[in-house]
């Protein structure tokens, strides 16, 4: 139900990849990468309503340039929009937070002026504006679906699918210690050839063990073969495994995320707490169960 006349409110989370594959394809619904993450508590809130003379969008107070989310407006209407958006979630650091944003922005959207779109069709726009603006590949589909998603097949719905590492919920720590930026990796075809073979022998590990333990060891042995993770990352995940936990790197960012059984939880939190400030998030699952990995 919208909040006042044609104004509408959305949240959507954000998502840290583990390993990821891209898929090249010139339809754009089917470009995409596959892979696997977890969908966190933090995310993007929005609110929009109609702009006057041009869409402008603001993050956390500030105007933002935000091409994605302005590509994703142009799908969905024809006239200009106010975009307030409030984040709790780091930009640029591999959260996926363009997609969180856009995907935000599109439920708001449908509500505030009735488009009456399903999520698939939302899904869709938000997709598009992620690939042709070489923000995201398939952070839009994982946040969409939630837990821990795993992404078979690349695109959005129906193209794409999705299955679940089945867990209970838990909590990941994260720390970020610089920025990295996505459109720089996925254009550089050399470092692409390494990720691409390196994300495809991931998914078919994972999928022989679908468990938050091995999705955490396995994106651990990618991090260490694509190289895309700086010494202090490197540095980071070792304390995590000193501490009794697990960590590897979020893809696309300068940061590490963790997990860890409920013995070693302040261990795992205070080797991280020495590189930066940790920041812990819930992934929501689909079942509960005192967790044991
Ligand atoms: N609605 C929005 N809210 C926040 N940022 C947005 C929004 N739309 C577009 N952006 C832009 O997305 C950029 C961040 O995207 P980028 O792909 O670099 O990182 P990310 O999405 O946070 O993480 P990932 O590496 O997981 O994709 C910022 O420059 C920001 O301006
Ligand atoms: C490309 C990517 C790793 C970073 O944005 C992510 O979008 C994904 O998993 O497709």
């Amino acid at each position: 139900m919208s909040i006042e006349s044609s104004a509408g409110r959305a949240f959507a989370p954000g998502h840290i990849t583990g390993f990821f594959e891209m898929h090249d394809d010139p339809d754009p619904r089917r470009k995409g990468s596959t892979g696997c993450g977890v969908v966190i508590d933090g995310g993007i809130d929005t609110i929009v309503t109609r702009g006057v003379g041009k869409t402008e969008v603001y993050l956390d107070g500030a105007s933002v340039k935000a091409d994605t989310t302005c590509s994703l407006i142009e799908q969905l209407v024809d006239f200009p929009v106010h975009v307030n958006c409030t984040s709790s979630i780091p930009i640029g650091c591999g959260f996926g937070a363009s997609a969180a944003g856009s995907l935000s922005t599109a439920y708001a959207l449908n509500d505030a002026f009735s488009l009456g779109l399903t999520s698939n069709q939302l899904v869709e726009a938000v997709h598009i504006a992620e690939v042709s603006n070489g923000s995201g590949m398939g952070d839009v589909e994982g946040q969409y679906f939630g837990g821990v998603p795993i992404r078979k097949v690349p695109g959005c719905p129906p193209y794409g699918v999705l299955d679940r590492v089945p867990s209970p919920s838990f909590e990941v720590h994260c720390i970020v210690l610089g920025e990295l930026s996505t459109g720089s990796v996925l254009n550089d075809a050399g470092l692409m050839r390494d990720i691409n073979s390196a994300g495809r022998s991931a998914l078919r590990s994972l999928l022989a063990r679908p468990t938050v333990t091995n999705f955490m060891e396995i994106s651990k042995q990618f991090t260490l073969k694509c190289g895309l993770a700086s010494d202090r990352v490197m540095d980071a995940i070792e304390a995590v495994g000193a501490a009794g936990g697990m960590a590897s790197q979020a893809m696309l960012g300068d940061t590490v995320f963790a997990c860890s059984v409920e013995e070693t939880k302040k261990d795992v939190f205070d080797a991280l707490s020495t590189f930066a400030e940790v920041t812990t998030y819930n992934v929501t699952s689909c079942y509960e169960h005192p967790v044991k990995f």
